[in-house]
């Protein structure tokens, strides 16, 4: 069964949906987070018998860590609470947490104990959660530094400590968990940047809330449901001609490998005729790998096809920038990469071009490259990535893909979604020509925009993690291995989905 997606609230969002249902909620959402962690931990601990350490932080996310603790206590498991700071001090909800917990008979130790001599059955790290406001320093830091040494599962509540639940950057020093409860809905800096590598195995716990019924969610996570519409079975009595027309445009001297990477992923997503146009006067007339792809010159691939990409090797010369604004002045859905991008952000004509254009644009740069079209640095674009993309979306008027570890993809109606699929296999060399293929194959088959560029999106990750699940990667994958594995994948889900 095809998933649905789960969405996605920045902090300021959690906080509406906490405020709305806060006052009526019963039991109070301190207990049920306390008890959904426990409900997790006790999964975790299958098997590891012996005391679990709770380690509680200043605000709430140390009240559920209290909740937590109270439960095994009553169950009669040992566990053991370290908190370094004032009782009197904690909030409203988090000080009766403790006050539970010290009723029951718990006690709190003001420093972590040593680990005793067969381990923890479970680390938990319940010092900060969505309130994190600066980066952590001093004992904090220094307790964060001793649990992530600790063998043994680690698991995080709502959010790991020193993680930006925003952006997903590491504000000082950040908790590795092994497992991360997060409540009511995912974050984005959970799923993008640094966030993946400090939450291990992440789990939503709704919390009985339906979020949506608060305020509709302004993000999405990519799952195939949101494009499995366009899984439509081959008709037997289908041609070519019915899966549309892809062109490829780049390949400046030295630089074919891009197109004709991006070519083959184009004929791999399923479309009909692939053209490649190659600017290097002295490319082969033919991809002896890949025959089928039809290769021309720039010019003339420019006058067919139903869906443009443009970039993948283009180079940044004249001949190239005429390229792009013909390319703009086309009716058909276009996918600017690369060098494209890079021209845009140099020539403010062409930018306007691609602004003003009837027909949709989708921009896919990595970081670096968005730098260059929001006139910034590539750490001010990874400082907050989400933000980048929605920048990007509204000044070009444009679809946006921000590339890099949890992509981030925004539209100009506003939505916005974040793809979780994908492997460190992927940071390797021509991986965004085959994204471009991948986007110019599923326009070319008519899959509407948005469609299109959540399915190239995550078939792209998808692809990466089905070689890596055969042994292929993540050393040593490599971009011409993606294409294969995009087909398999696309055939499987619609199998699928029409079995259902
Ligand atoms: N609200 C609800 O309904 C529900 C909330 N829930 C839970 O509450 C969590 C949010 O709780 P929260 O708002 O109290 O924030 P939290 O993450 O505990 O941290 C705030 C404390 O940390 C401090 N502090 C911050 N940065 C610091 C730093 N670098 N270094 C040192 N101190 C620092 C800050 O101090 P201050 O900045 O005021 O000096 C304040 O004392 C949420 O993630 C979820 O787990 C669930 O129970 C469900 C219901
Ligand atoms: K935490």
């Amino acid at each position: 069964m095809l998933q649905s997606s789960q969405p996605i609230y920045p902090v300021a969002g959690i906080r509406t949906i906490e405020t709305a249902a806060m006052p009526t909620a019963k039991p109070p959402l301190m207990e049920r987070a306390g008890r959904a962690s426990a409900e997790e931990a006790v999964r975790l601990m299958i098997d590891r018998p012996g005391a679990l350490l709770i380690a509680c932080g200043p605000g709430n996310n140390g009240g559920d860590g209290f909740v937590m603790a109270r439960h095994f206590l009553q169950a009669g498991r040992q566990v053991v609470v370290a908190f370094s700071g004032d009782t009197a001090k904690l909030p409203g909800d988090a000080k009766k947490a403790w006050e539970a917990w010290r009723d029951a008979g718990g006690e709190t130790l003001s420093d972590l104990p040593a680990a005793p001599p067969e381990g923890w059955a479970l680390v938990v790290d319940a010092l900060f959660g969505i309130g994190l406001q600066r980066p952590i320093t001093g004992r904090y830091a220094e307790w964060i530094r001793a649990l992530n040494a600790l063998p043994g599962p680690r698991m995080s509540i709502d959010v790991p400590s020193g993680l930006c639940a925003d952006t997903g950057r590491v504000l000082g020093v950040a908790f590795r968990a092994t497992h991360t409860v997060t409540f009511i809905a995912l974050k984005p800096g959970l799923l993008t940047l640094d966030g993946p590598d400090h939450c291990g195995e992440l789990v939503v716990k709704r919390l009985d809330l339906d979020a949506n019924a608060f305020l509709p969610a302004p993000g999405w996570e990519v799952r195939p449901a949101l494009f499995a519409d366009q899984f439509t079975p081959r008709r037997l009595n289908a041609h070519k001609g019915l899966f549309g027309d892809a062109v490829i445009i780049g390949g400046a001297p030295s630089m074919c490998g891009a197109p004709l990477l991006a070519g083959r992923a184009a004929l791999r997503a399923g479309a009909g005729r692939v053209f490649v146009g190659l600017l290097d006067p002295r490319a082969p007339a033919v991809d002896l790998v890949q025959p089928e792809l039809m290769i021309r010159s720039a010019e003339h691939a420019l006058s067919e096809g139903q869906a443009i990409a443009i970039g993948p090797g283009l180079g940044r010369d004249t001949v190239a920038a005429d390229l792009l604004r013909q390319a703009l002045a086309s009716d058909h859905a276009l996918v600017l990469d690369a060098d494209a991008l890079n021209l845009i952000a140099d020539d403010d004509t062409l930018a306007g071009a691609a602004t003003r254009r009837h027909a949709p644009v989708v921009l896919t740069p990595h970081p670096a490259e968005a730098a260059r079209l929001l006139k910034c640095s590539p750490d001010q674009v990874q400082q907050n990535r989400l933000d980048a993309v929605i920048e990007l979306s509204r000044r070009f008027d444009a679809h946006a893909v921000l590339k890099g570890h949890g992509s981030l993809i925004a539209h100009p109606n506003g939505r916005w979604l974040i793809n979780r699929s994908g492997n460190p296999g992927m940071s390797a060399a021509g991986m965004g020509d085959v994204l471009t293929g991948l986007l110019a194959g599923l326009l070319a088959q008519r899959w509407p925009i948005e469609a299109a560029i959540i399915g190239a999106v995550h078939l792209h990750g998808a692809a990466a993690d089905l070689l890596l699940a055969k042994g292929i990667g993540p050393i040593g994958m490599s971009a011409s291995e993606l294409p294969d594995a995009v087909r398999i994948l696309l055939n499987q889900w619609v199998a699928q989905h029409h079995r259902q």
